[in-house]
Formats: C-alpha cells, sequence, structure tokens
C-alpha cells in the first residue's frame, strides 16, 4: 500500500505525527508538504493527493488541515475521490466498511495526536464491506459523470 500524505500550515504538526506513525507501521508513503510553516491555502495541497490517489498512482491519501474541512471538501472535488473527514474511530472504519473512502481528512485543532494515530491505524486496517454498499458508491459516481 502505498499512501499520499499533505496538509496545509493548520495541519503540519499532525502530517508530522502521522508521517511518524507510518514510518513505525512499514507503510510507503510520499509528503507533499508543506516543507515550512508558513500560512498556505490548503486547496493547493488538496491537489496533489486528490490527483495522485483519483489516478492510482497512490492507494490512499491522507490530508490534514486546522479543522480537516477546508481540505476535505476541495479533495472532494476530485472525480473518484471519496474523502472522509473523520474524528473518531467508529467512523473511521465505517467510511471504509461504507463508502469506500479513499482518503481521510483531520483537523489537527480538532483532535490530538493520540487519537488521530487510532484513526489513521482504524482506517488503514478496515475493509470496504461491498454488497449493497457498491450500489451506493456507483449513485456517487453517476452524480459525478452527470456533472461533466
Ligand atoms: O478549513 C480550513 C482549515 O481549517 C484551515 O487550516 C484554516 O482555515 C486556516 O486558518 P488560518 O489561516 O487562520 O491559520
Amino acid at each position: 500500500m502505498k499512501i499520499a500524505i499533505s496538509s496545509d500550515h493548520g495541519g503540519n504538526n499532525l502530517r508530522k505525527e502521522i508521517m511518524a506513525l507510518l514510518d513505525e507501521l512499514a507503510i510507503s508513503y510520499e509528503d507533499f508538504g508543506p516543507q515550512s510553516s508558513d500560512s498556505v491555502d490548503y486547496p493547493d495541497y488538496a491537489r496533489p493527493v486528490a490527483e495522485r490517489v483519483a489516478s492510482g498512482e497512490f492507494d490512499k491519501g491522507i490530508l490534514i488541515c486546522g479543522t480537516g474541512i477546508g481540505i476535505s471538501i476541495a479533495a472532494n472535488k476530485f472525480k473518484g475521490i471519496r474523502c472522509a473527514l473523520v474524528h473518531d474511530t467508529f467512523s473511521a472504519k465505517a467510511t471504509r466498511n461504507h463508502n469506500d473512502s479513499n482518503i481521510l481528512a483531520m483537523g489537527e485543532r480538532v483532535i490530538g495526536a493520540g487519537l488521530a494515530r487510532e484513526i489513521v491505524t482504524t482506517w488503514l486496517n478496515a475493509e470496504f464491506e461491498g454488497g449493497r454498499h457498491i450500489r451506493r458508491v456507483e449513485k456517487i459516481s453517476e452524480i459525478e459523470e452527470q456533472q461533466q
């Protein structure tokens, strides 16, 4: 599994924490920044991760901003992206099981590093259940097609 990860300035510290977790778990990832603590615009950092997950170059993505909201909204504008904003472990599992989410978003100003680590671990280990959920995910894709 290969993960693409990025944040804005509001998610810098948590992004580093999550990269340390991925190192501990021996999960391969590529960091798409930012490389300084300067104020940046979250759509610019959602883009490289969302594009690469949508293209299949990376299996999954992780995005972090202050709330997780802006960067998840931006990521969900990319066709094929199902970005889930998650701040609890129940939702982390459920969004993989039911929504087949391919990007996880979190807010550094919302949760602590300990919970964020548990969320990432839970999300990465959970599988899409298929069945009735396939029909629903396909309907999301149909909406995307209709928007083109
Ligand atoms: O949804 C947006 C994110 O939470 C941003 O991280 C936040 O808006 C950045 O705010 P500021 O520029 O005040 O650090």
